[in-house]
């Protein structure tokens, strides 16, 4: 429905040049909700801004239902932009307008008569909860009242794709999750496809399907959220999956050894994959090998049937048979690394 096809953009300033895109192809199905992240000057604006031409690409088309945005006159490109709503980060209201007449404003330009325009703005601040704000002003509201105001003037037109500029990133991350579901409401109730662009992993696993990693202007992956999640070995992802470092409890932290001593027992840190789920491991650890062993932590996240995240296991068995857990951890490539010994 969505081709981003050989997407090429490069700014020039000051007879300096700067390709913020560099070959870039994504496809996006009707009804999908798709992130695109990446970090600070990736490229993830320039990127969103070109599928409504915003920003002209130098090279590549913009395929939406069958038309290349790229070859549309000015007066054809204005009339599918009426069907591409767009939000931002710092939401972009008229502060001189009042709830109500910020979102009438794209019916007003498309000529809508007072009555239709009544009705339409009530059945709009409706669904993203603020009917009793019509007659306030943007001061008066909050972050996230705000970005429920631009979200509505967003959808005055009845768009069938809705781009989010870092929509959340000025908010909260309570009034970030309540965005992030009415973003995801709309899509399931309207039908509306939305792409959205963010630095922020949490965004992406709330409401996203497919996701696509972008750095350096060059798309790097994209896939479902399972298969971004599972690819481990681009560096680029892996900062964004597993920023997170495991802190060990403190009371362990005291006793630690780095070296193997009788009596102790090894602590091993499970990066868990899409392949097994931790109920496996431990089954097969204690049912199959034998092995004792404690569960000390865990941070696991489900996404579908696939589980990710991080355990911290005491080996507890013989030396041989800590190895042997080790080796079978090997050989269904759970990554996993000795923290020490306790
Ligand atoms: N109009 C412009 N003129 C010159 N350079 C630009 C222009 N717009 C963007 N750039 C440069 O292109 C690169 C990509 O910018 P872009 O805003 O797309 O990145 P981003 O991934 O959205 O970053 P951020 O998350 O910080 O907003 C940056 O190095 C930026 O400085």
């Amino acid at each position: 429905m969505i081709e981003i096809r050989n997407i090429s953009k490069t700014f020039y300033q000051k007879k300096q040049s700067f390709k913020a895109l560099d070959q870039v192809s994504l496809n996006i199905e009707k009804g999908d909700i798709v992130g695109i992240i990446g970090f600070s000057g990736a490229g993830k604006s320039t990127l969103i801004r070109t599928v409504n031409l915003l920003e002209r690409p130098d090279e590549g088309q913009i395929i939406i239902n069958g038309k290349d945005f790229t070859q549309l006159s000015s007066k054809q490109l204005a009339e599918e932009r009426k069907k591409i709503g767009m939000i931002f980060q710092h939401f972009n209201l008229l502060s001189s307008r009042t709830v109500f007449d910020n979102v009438a404003l794209p019916l007003e330009l498309d000529r809508l008569s007072k009555e239709q325009i009544h009705k339409k703005v009530y059945e709009l601040l409706k669904i993203v909860g603020l009917e009793d704000k019509a007659n306030d002003y943007p001061k008066s509201l909050s972050g996230g009242q705000k970005q429920r105001v631009a979200i509505a003037r967003a959808l005055a037109n009845d768009p069938h794709l809705l781009l989010c500029d870092e929509a959340t990133s000025a908010l909260d991350p309570v009034t970030t999750q309540s965005i992030l579901q009415l973003l995801r409401d709309i899509n399931q109730r309207l039908g509306i496809t939305i792409l959205l662009i963010t630095h922020e992993m949490e965004v992406i696993k709330t409401v996203c399907n497919h996701v696509a990693v972008i750095d350096h202007g060059k798309l790097l992956a994209k896939g479902t959220l399972s298969e971004i999640i599972s690819n481990r070995e681009n560096p680029v992802i892996r900062q964004f999956i597993n920023s997170d470092i495991m802190i060990l409890p403190q009371e362990l932290t005291r006793r630690i050894q780095k070296e193997p001593q009788d009596g102790l027992f090894p602590l091993v840190e499970l990066e868990l994959n899409a392949n097994i789920s931790v109920e496996e491991i431990l089954s097969t650890l204690h049912h199959q090998y034998n092995i004792p062993c404690k569960l000390l932590k865990a941070e696991v996240e489900y996404f579908g049937n696939s589980n990710f995240g991080k355990l911290l296991l005491q080996l507890q068995g013989k030396t041989e048979e800590n190895q042997q857990a080790i080796y079978y951890f090997n050989q269904n490539k759970i990554q996993n690394t000795v923290k020490g010994y306790a």
